[in-house]
């Protein structure tokens, strides 16, 4: 059987980020990749030089198309930059029963801004409560929360902060904590389950997309059938995989290589450790 995900996300025109990551990510892991895009970016490893976000009712019609026509197994949500698109979106996934992934991009790495500050709102109220499972890193989780993250317990308290807006998960992503010994994420899931998947950093600038293309990954191995656990440490091992062996393409942060989880072959784990 085929399994159909949906990303609803910007376009990254570099290729390493947004709608492209994502369907990149599906097309590897065996998952149908379908997409409604919402904001169309001139971008490379540099950084962003423009943007241009969609019409409201366009994005609608593009979710609708797609769920009028295929079984949906999960979506996953990225660059959404205003509050109107927000609502949008969120009132085509209310009520679906499809597990969501929500990536709360708010700034690329060369520091343009993706989200409006005024659409923090929105994300927290109308679109967070959706959420099987919300995956933010480090910056996205303070702005979501209000807190200052400066050691474990703060990543913690902001988990707690995040499940009690009314997702049934969060993922917080320790890819900004620099001084961390590994490069460990935080799972918090519903009835207590609580574990951290680590991997050791990898030494590279080529880190463009990492969040976007480990919450594709997510969603497929959620629409492929894994359970939220199991789907959180399989996109850890699919992103340490691409970080591992850059491409090595573009001046600035370059992209990760999105072949590599399936070329690398035996021991997927490699590298990967869950804790707790
Ligand atoms: N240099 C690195 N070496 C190994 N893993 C990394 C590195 N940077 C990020 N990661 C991992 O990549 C994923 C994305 O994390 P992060 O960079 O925090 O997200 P974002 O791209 O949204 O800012 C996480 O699993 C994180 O642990
Ligand atoms: C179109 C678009 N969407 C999302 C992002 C942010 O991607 P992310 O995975 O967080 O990676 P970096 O921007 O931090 O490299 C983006 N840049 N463009």
């Amino acid at each position: 059987m085929v399994h159909v995900a949906l990303t609803i996300a910007g376009s990254d025109s570099g290729g390493g980020a947004g709608i492209q990551a994502d369907l990149k990510t599906f097309q590897e892991l065996g998952v149908f990749g379908t997409s409604a895009l919402t904001a169309v970016t001139a971008q490379n490893t540099y950084g962003v030089s423009a943007i241009q976000s969609m019409e409201p009712s366009i994005i609608t019609a593009q979710i609708q198309a797609v769920k009028e026509d295929f079984a949906v197994q999960a979506v996953k949500t990225g660059m959404l930059f205003s509050a109107e698109i927000i609502q949008a979106v969120a009132a085509e996934l209310r009520d679906s029963g499809i597990p969501l992934v929500i990536d709360p991009v708010m700034i690329a790495k060369g520091g343009a801004s993706l989200l409006r500050d005024e659409a923090v709102d929105a994300l927290k109220s109308a679109l967070i409560p959706l959420a099987t499972v919300v995956t933010p890193n480090i910056p996205e989780a303070e702005v979501l929360t209000g807190l200052e993250i400066k050691s474990e317990s703060d990543i913690e308290r902001a988990a707690e902060h995040i499940m009690a807006l009314g997702a049934q998960s969060v993922v917080i992503k320790g890819g900004h904590w620099k001084e961390a010994p590994f490069a460990e994420d935080l799972f918090v899931g519903s009835e207590g389950t609580r574990f951290s998947v680590r991997s050791p950093w990898v030494d590279t600038k080529d880190t463009h997309g990492t969040g976007c293309t480990y919450s594709a990954a997510l969603a497929a191995f959620l629409a492929d059938g894994e359970s939220l656990p199991e789907a959180v440490i399989s996109a850890k091992c699919f992103i340490h995989a691409a970080i591992e062996n850059g491409l090595g393409i573009g001046g600035g942060h370059g992209p990760t290589n999105h072949w590599a989880y399936n070329r690398k072959g035996g021991n997927l784990m490699e590298g990967v450790a869950v804790i707790g």
